[in-house]
Parts: C-alpha cells; structure tokens; sequence
C-alpha cells in the first residue's frame, strides 16, 4: 500500500470544513490510517506562522515566504513521514491556496511562486529530485457572492476573511486557473448545493479514483 495525500481547497465558506471529517472517517472505516492537518500550521513552528499570517500586516513577499516556510516544516514533519507510513494525509488547504490567496488574490508574481514551490517542495521526500504535491485536490467551487452570506454569520474574520467580496473573486479565479494548469490532479466540487448534495459529489470523486477499494482490499 502507498500513501495518498489529498488536499481541500476553495474561498473562505466554501464549505470545506464541513466535510474533511467524514472524508476522514470514510478513509478509517476503509482500514486506512489518516493523517488529518492544515495550512498554514500542522506542526508547533507552522501554527505560531499561522497566527502572524492571520493576524500581523506584512508585504506580500514577506507573506509569501512565510507560508512556504510553514509548508516546508509541515511537509518535513508532518507529511512526509505520514505518507512514508502509507498513511492518507488529508491537509486543509495546501499550495494551491498559496497561488490563489497570494498569487491571484494578492496580485504577487505567478512565476516566483512556481520557484518558491519548486524550492520548498523538493527534496524532502525519498526521491532527490521528487516536487511533493497533493495526489488529489479536491476544490470546493462557490462564487464570492455566496462565501460572503454563509461567512457573514458564522465566525469572527480574520485578516483574509476580513477582505472584501472582490478579493475572493479574484482567489476563486485563482484556483480556476490552478484547476487548468492540473486538470488530473483536480476534482472540482459545485459546492452550491446542500450539505448533503455536496459530500454526494465528494463520494463520487472517491469511488471514481478507485481510493477506497483499494483501502478495503488492503484491509481484508
Ligand atoms: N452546503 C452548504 N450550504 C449552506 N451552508 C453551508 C454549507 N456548507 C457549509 N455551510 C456553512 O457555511 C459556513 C462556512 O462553512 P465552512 O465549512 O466553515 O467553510 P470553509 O471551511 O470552506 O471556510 C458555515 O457556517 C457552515 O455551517
Ligand atoms: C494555506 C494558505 C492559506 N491562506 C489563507 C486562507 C485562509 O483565509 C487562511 C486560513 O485558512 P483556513 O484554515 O481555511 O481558515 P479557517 O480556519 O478560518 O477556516 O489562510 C493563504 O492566504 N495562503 C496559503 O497558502
């Protein structure tokens, strides 16, 4: 058995939260361990970045090497280990976030984020010259609009969650973008529908990629 990494992604409210738990649970009664963390965070070092991401004012390079320099100790303490195990890791937003918040949100260069990727991405696993990225990722697509509604009553705001409507749909084009440039790797969730309607459609993409019989041959 190999490991399986699989990452959440979409605009604040989307819905991901909602659903990472029982794609979690749906893994474990497959027999599989999982692994379930979050960016920015997942490790001690990785969680004080996240509190200054979130909450200190900074420029949008700076911003940009703080989340890779989270992501590298995340990925060197906490992934690579777990999918070294054959565990499935499930991380709440992983690099696609980066591109979408900091790249199509920000404005920051494309480009040098593909560099930082490469940089903070290769060589930590076994393979030297191996880029780690998510086997699936699966992207929780809302249009602003609607984000905006479901967040307006649900929690305090944080200082992405604070920015106006325009900027989550700029993020929201952002994971598009990610979407066409890896068409394999993405699964693309209509998350305006009901709860129900949408862990349906995350099922789905599970069966389809064949992950949870593979679990359940594994296990017998
Ligand atoms: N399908 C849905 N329809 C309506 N409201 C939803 C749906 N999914 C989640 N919500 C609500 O929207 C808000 C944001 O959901 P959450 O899962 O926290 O999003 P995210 O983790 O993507 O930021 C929460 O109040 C949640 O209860
Ligand atoms: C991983 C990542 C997150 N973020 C932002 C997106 C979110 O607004 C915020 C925290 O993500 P998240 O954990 O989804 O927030 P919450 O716990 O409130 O649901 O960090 C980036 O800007 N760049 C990144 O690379």
């Amino acid at each position: 058995m190999t490991g399986l990494f699989i990452s959440f992604e979409g605009i604040d409210g989307a819905g991901k939260s909602s659903h990472i738990e029982a794609l979690a649970q749906a893994f474990r009664d497959a027999g599989r361990s999982v692994t379930l963390t979050r960016e920015p965070g997942g490790t001690p070092l990785a969680e004080k970045l996240r509190q200054l991401l979130l909450h200190d004012a900074m420029d949008p390079l700076t911003e940009a090497l703080l989340v890779f320099a989270a992501r590298r100790d995340h990925m060197v303490q906490v992934i690579e280990p777990a999918l070294a195990r054959a565990e499935v890791v499930v991380s709440d937003r992983f690099t696609d976030a980066t591109f979408a918040y900091q790249g199509a949100g920000r404005g920051f260069d494309w480009n040098k984020l593909q560099i930082l990727e490469r940089m903070a991405q290769t060589g930590c696993a076994l393979e030297p010259d191996f880029m780690r990225e998510p086997d699936l990722t699966i992207w929780f697509d809302l249009p602003a609009a609607v984000a905006a509604q479901r967040l307006a009553t649900a929690r305090v705001p944080d200082r992405f969650e604070a920015q106006p409507q325009e900027f989550f749909a700029a993020v929201a084009a952002g994971y598009a973008r990610r979407c066409e440039e890896a068409p394999q790797r993405f699964a693309r969730i209509d998350a305006h529908q009901p709860r129900e309607a949408v862990w349906q459609q995350v099922a789905q993409v599970l069966q389809q990629r064949g992950y949870l019989q593979q679990a359940s041959g594994a296990a017998a």
